[in-house]
């Protein structure tokens, strides 16, 4: 379970560029439940994923991941419950180290253990079971350096990497935005299958109102810092991505100057 309760979030407090990205929010997500989030530009959504993974200090409130409040610890004592994947492809590993160094690390994610030990026995042939599953030939490639490989590559390995290590919880920050749309759709596929695979609980962050609905069991809207449409069950299962469109104009007050975009 992932507690937020009441948290509010203000950036350069007490300066003429003061910024309340999350105001007063409350949300409950029971274990194994994948979160996609919505919202305009400033909403305050990369906010709320930076909140859950430590990088952003909370000005109130609090943030519980399992029964553990863990509103005052770093990204770093965090990082054993915690996993992300950015819209960046470069951003979730390293270009110089090989896959499979990339991988003995994300193994390692949250423990004090080293490489070394990481990458013993039982652990390779585990890396290549699991890089074979995703069908993409790269399980021949465990000793090419991670740059070599194209965005969507190293996208779908950062999704593997980032469940080899036992998170409670997966932030997904509109990780496959930079995506072509048939490597989009792969990810995405492979998102869901991982997320259901190890229960993780996942908040993604998206901009295609298809894929909010697509995936996942409960869809939120921010707006201004605050959640301004949950919905999950039949309910959601009753929308479409017209629904969708038309509630975020409601809620923004304007005409959205991209549907395209949102509509995808
Ligand atoms: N480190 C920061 N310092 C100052 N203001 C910030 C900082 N991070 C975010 N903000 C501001 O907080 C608000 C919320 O930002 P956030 O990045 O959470 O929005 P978002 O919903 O993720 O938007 P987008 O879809 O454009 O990525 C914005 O007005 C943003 O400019």
């Amino acid at each position: 379970m992932i507690r937020v309760e009441d948290l509010g979030i203000t950036f350069g407090r007490g300066t003429p560029l003061e910024k309340r990205a999350l105001d007063h929010v409350d949300l409950a997500i029971a274990d194994g439940t994948f979160v996609t989030v919505i919202g305009s530009n400033g909403a305050g959504k990369s906010t709320l994923l930076g909140a859950l993974a430590g990088d952003v200090q909370a000005t109130r409130g609090r943030v519980l991941i399992g029964d553990t409040d863990v509103t005052r610890w770093s990204t770093t004592r965090r990082a054993a419950l915690v996993a992300r994947v950015f819209q960046d492809p470069l951003a979730g590993s390293c270009a110089d180290l090989t896959i499979e160094e990339n991988m003995a690390l994300a193994a390692g994610r949250g423990s004090r253990r080293g490489l070394g030990h990481a990458l013993t026995g039982a652990r390779h042939a585990a890396f290549v079971e699991r890089i074979a599953s995703l069908g993409l030939g790269l399980e021949n490639r465990l000793k090419d350096r991670m740059g070599l490989l194209s965005g969507g590559q190293r996208q779908a390995l950062s999704l593997v990497m980032a469940t080899l290590a036992p998170s409670k919880v997966l932030l997904l920050d509109e990780h496959t935005a930079a995506l072509d749309p048939h490597m989009a759709d792969f990810v995405l596929d492979l998102t869901a299958r991982l997320v259901a695979e190890h229960r993780l609980t996942t908040l993604m962050v998206t901009h295609s109102m298809k894929q909010a609905l697509s995936v996942g069991q409960r869809t939120i809207m921010l707006h201004e810092g605050n959640i301004v449409l949950d919905v999950s069950g039949t309910e959601r299962a009753g929308l479409g991505v017209d629904d969708l469109v038309a509630m975020f104009r409601k809620v923004r007050g304007q005409e959205i100057e991209d549907d395209a975009l949102l509509m995808d």
